[in-house]
């Protein structure tokens, strides 16, 4: 692993982190609009990103033009308060990028499978690749749904998988997952990796440096284009 495979930006406060990663983010998706008349945006849950979804939320960004999905969500319904669409609804998809078309991974099924077989042909039949995809990453080297303990975790990391979306069961997560899978995630356009704090840098740079198994060292590996991740303390 070199460090070629991945952009180091520090921030001196989680606030110009926040600014900063939503200009980045902006233009990006300003040129995918402009470029090829849509723009495909997916970000991640968890508790990072609200103070990110505010400012980017304000953004000059041809929202009518762009779809915002999830880079992973719990199975639970939207208004439930662990619900990754419940986040990105009041805190990304409110001021200017109200006008965004949202492309939700829950959907009411018998069970998580079915979830994920319905967001999987939603997928399907939009446009990708990703124009930009905006990861979290926990302390345990998890990032998207790839948690390490995860019985689908193969499949989850295997380039050959047919699959956009998939079902996660992990002992160390409180309700089953839906996950964008690593072929889709591969061929964005660009990736940002969100992280804050001295665990997470911590646990970042371990990976990288000594834990090629770790879901986030084999996401940064497989990506097409170096990641760029964005620490604060
Ligand atoms: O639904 C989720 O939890 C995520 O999308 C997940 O992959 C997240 O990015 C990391 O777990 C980091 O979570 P925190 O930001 O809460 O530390």
């Amino acid at each position: 692993m070199t460090e070629a495979r991945f952009h180091w930006r520090e921030f001196g406060s989680r606030e110009e982190l926040a600014q900063r990663l939503s200009e980045a983010v902006s233009r990006r998706l300003a040129q995918a609009v402009e470029t090829k008349g849509t723009g495909l945006l997916a970000v991640s849950g968890g508790s990072t990103p609200k103070r990110f979804f505010e400012v980017l939320s304000g953004a000059e960004i041809p929202w009518a033009q762009t779809t915002v999905t999830l880079c992973d969500e719990r199975f639970v319904p939207p208004a439930h308060e662990r619900s990754n669409e419940k986040l990105v609804r009041e805190n990304l998809l409110t001021h200017k990028a109200e006008a965004a078309r949202f492309l939700p991974l829950f959907h009411q099924a018998e069970d998580v499978e079915q979830a994920a077989k319905l967001a999987d042909s939603e997928f399907a039949q939009s446009p990708l690749p990703l124009d930009v995809a905006v990861l979290g990453m926990g302390n345990d080297g998890h990032t998207l749904s790839f948690f390490p303990d995860a019985q689908e975790l193969g499949l989850a990391l295997d380039r050959a998988n047919p699959k956009r979306v998939m079902a996660i069961h992990a002992a160390s997560t409180e309700e089953p997952r839906l996950t964008l899978t690593l072929p889709l995630v591969v061929h964005a356009g660009q990736t940002f990796l969100h992280i804050e704090g001295a665990a997470k840098r911590e646990a970042f740079e371990h990976a990288m440096a000594s834990d090629p198994a770790l879901p986030i060292r084999v996401v940064a590996e497989a990506l097409e284009r170096p990641i760029e991740v964005f620490w604060a303390p």
